[in-house]
């Protein structure tokens, strides 16, 4: 992609995005701008459009206005198949329950992205090994989905998340089903990797305590995007 080494363009910019169902939709006239290394929660009640605006900036629900841009390229404006392309190499997803693949082994669900981008299966299982060790999982790559807690399989999400090591993360309420402790823990592992490895985050959350962890929040409501707002950015 155009400049992706340019370290003053801002990595991810929506522009007047307008997305969802309804008329008016669902969230609308959302400009944002993330740069590379920056933490940013999207707060709001439930039913704000948290989650369809992720999901526009994803490019997983078609825009209903406006533009989403990735270093310099305009990517809501690529063919399905490029989008696709763009997602697996440049973005690291996390959905709200996990979505992982019950049928596959935890290390096999983190070695996915990688085995789609071309990886031979040695080099994605060693790789997946390592992700899951950062995240304190080491122990886990030969277990089954069901036989990991709420917290380890939001983890397990994670790892899957980052393992290709994408320079944006997009989070949707990634730590959802967990107790606040674990989920605060989980969160602080999550942001740590991403701040390592200089890549920028949108962390979809209703939780203060979560959004507590990020730089700075931007507060949605009604489908309204509020000024960014700077936060401690409590780290590790
Ligand atoms: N398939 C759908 N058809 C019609 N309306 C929908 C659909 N999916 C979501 N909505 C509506 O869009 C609005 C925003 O939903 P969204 O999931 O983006 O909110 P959210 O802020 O992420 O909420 P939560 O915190 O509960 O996950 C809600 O009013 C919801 O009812």
């Amino acid at each position: 992609m155009n400049g992706l080494h340019d370290a003053e363009q801002p990595l991810l910019v929506c522009r007047g995005v307008a997305a969802g169902f309804g008329d008016p939709p669902t969230v609308s006239g959302v400009d944002l701008s993330l740069r590379r290394g920056e933490v940013v929660a999207l707060r709001g009640a439930s039913g704000s459009g948290k989650s369809t605006l992720l999901s526009a900036v994803a490019g997983l629900s078609p825009l209903r206005a406006g533009a989403v841009e990735y270093a310099g390229t305009r990517v809501s404006d690529l063919s399905e198949r490029r989008r696709s392309r763009w997602r697996l190499e440049s973005l690291g997803v996390v959905f709200q329950f996990g979505d992982l693949i019950p049928e596959l082994r935890v290390s096999e669900n983190v070695e996915l992205p990688l085995r789609l981008l071309g990886s031979s299966r040695r080099e994605a299982a060693a790789r997946a090994a390592d992700q899951l060790a950062e995240l304190g999982l080491e122990e886990m790559g030969g277990r089954w989905l069901g036989e990991l807690s709420g917290g380890q399989a939001q983890r397990v999400a994670v790892a899957r998340a980052l393992v290709h090591r994408p320079a944006l993360l997009l989070a949707d309420e990634p730590t959802g089903s967990l107790d606040e402790t674990t989920a605060v823990h989980t969160m602080q592992a999550m942001l740590r990797l991403v701040r390592e490895r200089g890549a920028a985050a949108l962390v979809v959350t209703h939780d203060r305590s979560i959004a507590a962890v990020c730089d700075a929040e931007m507060t949605i409501t009604n489908g309204r995007l509020g000024g960014e707002q700077p936060l401690a950015g409590v780290r590790p």
